[in-house]
């Protein structure tokens, strides 16, 4: 038997998986590594961390499986998007990573709409965002100008770690799109918002598809990692294209919910001939000339992970959500909005925080945590809304991420979507994607949709419950209300922010 390894490169830990032909996942192994937040709305990494972190996983990967390394074939990534690795003439990062959920950048917002005017959606199919990767060399620009006359190149944190591992610097068309650099349609790198911001080409990186063959792993790789050198490795693609990729979305027809440290929503789309008019983002998906739209909640998983850290240090997920199953939907009047780090959709704005409304005396710890998993799952069906409201139906929805881990989840976001909501045999999406694009990269099937007949396995489905479906609709315009309510007090609180 023949192996692959998908490397998904998240933002709360790096996750190998080491498939085999048969699709089944013979070993897994995950490394952690922090998150900076040196101010309110600052979201930093260590690059060096995710390249100790991935070798740590490979290295337990080959060999707590016990396959031999000339039998593992390929290897390719998945990679949280967007967030900017600025590169020396020797390729060194000249500062930390700024990530996809760092909101610091309103004002280089203002200055890409101002300066590109309707050319940044008709050539981008993107707004400007706060968390994209062109406002965050703007940043740089502005604010850092010795560091930024160093740069050379930027990449995206995937393509980083691709380097350390070949020796090679690219980046695939998936993750360029959520850069706001790219000609999304036309996937090249665009003349016209590189010289508006007087960048220069040289700047940006090579660019290949996600399936693109980019080399084979380095000598001092392969001996770090326990692996051979013939490994030949794929370019890979944006976390939320491979998500889609390793869910099977490869065709019109089912919707993605990814509950990750942020949470997507994602629908498939054949070509570039779709207008949301910028409400949802616009993106090149893995699949060679396909692309896909999705809405973003900043903080999903993220919500959960930081109300554990701060309110229940220590505790496991499964423990600390033990018993929320036994409180009735609106968990006893509690409403939770997770706009911890702002917010992306359908609210662009980067000053909205979080809050809690509606507490009681009678609220236990259970209450505030079942109120966090309605929040962000009430988060993520605005996303739904938008698409219902483009005329797109909604009756099937694959969900993953370390969220549908959990059933009462799982029922949860059936019970809010009004959809029915299945479940995979691994929740892992984007490092199962990344194993696909190096299957079929290595051969082993002619296209993506052959490749996921095998690879995609699907497991429980999860039907509405009518009574708590009605009890949620009530709900939902109630917490659609919170943020209009709460944001100009967010606004004047934000003098106060760190
Ligand atoms: N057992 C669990 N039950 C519910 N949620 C979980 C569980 N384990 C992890 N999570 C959630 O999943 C998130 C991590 O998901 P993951 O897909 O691994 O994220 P990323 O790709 O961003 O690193 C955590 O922030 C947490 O909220
Ligand atoms: O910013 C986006 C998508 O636009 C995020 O989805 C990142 O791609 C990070 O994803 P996770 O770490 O939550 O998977």
């Amino acid at each position: 038997m023949k192996f692959v390894i998908g490397v998904d490169l998240g933002t709360s830990a790096v996750k190998t998986l080491l498939i085999g032909q048969d699709g089944a996942v013979k070993a897994e192994a995950t490394r952690e590594y922090p998150l900076f937040h040196e101010k309110s709305g600052w979201s930093e990494q260590e690059p060096e961390d995710w390249v100790t972190g991935t070798i740590g996983a490979l290295q337990e990967l080959t060999q707590q499986s016990g396959v031999q390394p000339q039998d593992i074939e390929g290897l390719s990534f998945s990679g949280q998007m967007h967030g900017l690795v600025l590169l020396d003439a020797d390729n060194k990062p000249i500062r930390r990573a700024i990530l996809w959920n760092d909101t610091r950048t309103t004002e280089q917002c203002r200055e890409i709409e101002r300066k590109l005017g309707d050319k940044l959606l008709s050539v981008t199919r993107n707004p400007a965002l706060e968390g994209f990767t062109l406002p965050k060399i703007l940043w740089v620009k502005q604010h850092e100008p010795a560091t930024f006359a160093k740069a050379q190149q930027f990449l995206l944190p995937k393509d980083y770690l691709r380097l350390r591992l070949t020796g090679a610097s690219h980046m695939d068309l998936s993750d360029a799109a959520g850069t706001l650099l790219l000609d999304v349609a036309g996937k090249v790198w665009s003349g016209d918002v590189l010289s508006a911001f007087e960048l220069p080409a040289s700047l940006c990186p090579p660019l290949v598809e996600a399936s693109g063959f980019v080399g084979t792993l380095s000598p001092e790789a392969a001996a770090a990692t326990g692996l051979s050198e013939e490994t030949k490795v794929f370019a890979g693609g944006a976390d939320n294209a491979c998500g889609a990729i390793g869910a099977g979305i490869l065709s019109p027809g089912v919707t993605l919910c990814s509950i990750g440290t942020s949470g997507v929503v994602l629908t498939y789309e054949a070509d570039s001939s779709a207008d949301y008019a910028g409400k949802v983002h616009f993106f090149n998906h893995g699949k060679p000339d396909a692309f896909y739209a999705m809405g973003v909640t900043l903080a999903a998983g993220y919500s959960l992970s930081w109300f554990r850290n701060t309110f229940a240090k220590g505790e496991s997920f499964e423990a600390l959500l033990s018993g929320v199953d036994e409180i009735a939907p609106g968990s006893g009047g509690l409403l939770f909005t997770p706009y911890l780090v702002g917010e992306r959709t359908p609210h662009p704005d980067a000053t909205i925080r979080g809050s809690f409304i509606g507490m009681d005396g009678s609220h236990t710890l259970t209450h505030f945590a079942r109120a966090v998993m309605e929040g962000i799952t009430f988060s993520l069906n605005e996303s739904i809304d938008l698409f219902r409201s483009a005329g797109k139906t909604v009756d099937t929805i694959i969900s993953i991420g370390g969220g549908a881990k959990n059933p009462v989840w799982l029922q949860m976001q059936a019970d809010v979507f009004q959809a029915n909501v299945v479940a995979l045999e691994n929740e892992q999406g984007p490092g199962l994607g990344a194993a696909m694009l190096a299957a079929v990269g290595c051969g082993w099937f002619a296209n993506l949709d052959a490749c996921g007949e095998v690879f995609v396995k699907r497991s429980r489905t999860f039907t509405p419950n009518k009574a708590a479906s009605d009890a949620y609709a009530k709900l939902f315009r109630i917490y659609q209300e919170v943020y209009h309510k709460t944001k100009s007090l967010n606004e004047s609180l934000s003098a106060f922010r760190n």
